[in-house]
């Protein structure tokens, strides 16, 4: 058995992709159009996964707009993505100026929280083996609700 995606269900498809891919730095790796189903679904790897041979089949995140708005309520049970990342100093002041809510800061420099336009926590871990580059985070009170 092998882990294939997790799929969103996102309710403005072009603020998602300015969020997964613009900001978060996701690759869109292929879509489907479905024209019966009116739904677009968008397969989206994060770089480092996108390289890996096609046999490996990365993990992805599957984003479904549904064409006609619908309200998506519940879901409490599902709890977060989680991205490991090269720089998690820069990458949230990327997210922070692109208008994204950081939910848990970096102060530690090791572990962030920020939310995508549809509410999905998404975990920002710091690879072990890369300093983050700067702190500016560190005197930050906690922006956002947890
Ligand atoms: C391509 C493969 O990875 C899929 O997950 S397709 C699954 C299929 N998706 C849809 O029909 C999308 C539109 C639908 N209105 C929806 O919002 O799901 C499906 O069976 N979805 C049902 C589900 O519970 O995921
Ligand atoms: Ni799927």
């Amino acid at each position: 058995m092998q882990f294939l995606h997790t799929m969103v269900r996102v309710s403005d498809l072009d603020a998602s992709l300015r969020f997964y891919c613009d900001l978060l730095g996701l690759k869109e790796v292929r879509r489907k159009e479905n024209e019966k189903g009116r739904f677009t679904l968008v397969f989206l790897a994060a770089p480092e996964d996108e390289s890996r041979s096609a046999e490996l089949k990365a993990p992805e995140l599957e984003l479904t707009w549904n064409w006609d708005p619908e309200a998506y309520t519940g879901g409490r049970s599902f709890g977060h993505l989680a991205y490991r990342v090269d720089d998690i100093y820069a990458l949230c002041e990327r997210l922070r100026q692109g208008g994204v809510t950081i939910n848990r800061p970096p102060r530690d420099g090791h572990m962030a929280f920020v939310r995508s336009p549809d509410g999905i926590s998404v975990e920002l871990l710091q690879k072990g083996d890369a300093l983050p580059s700067r702190e500016p985070w560190a005197s930050m009170e906690n922006i956002g609700t947890w």
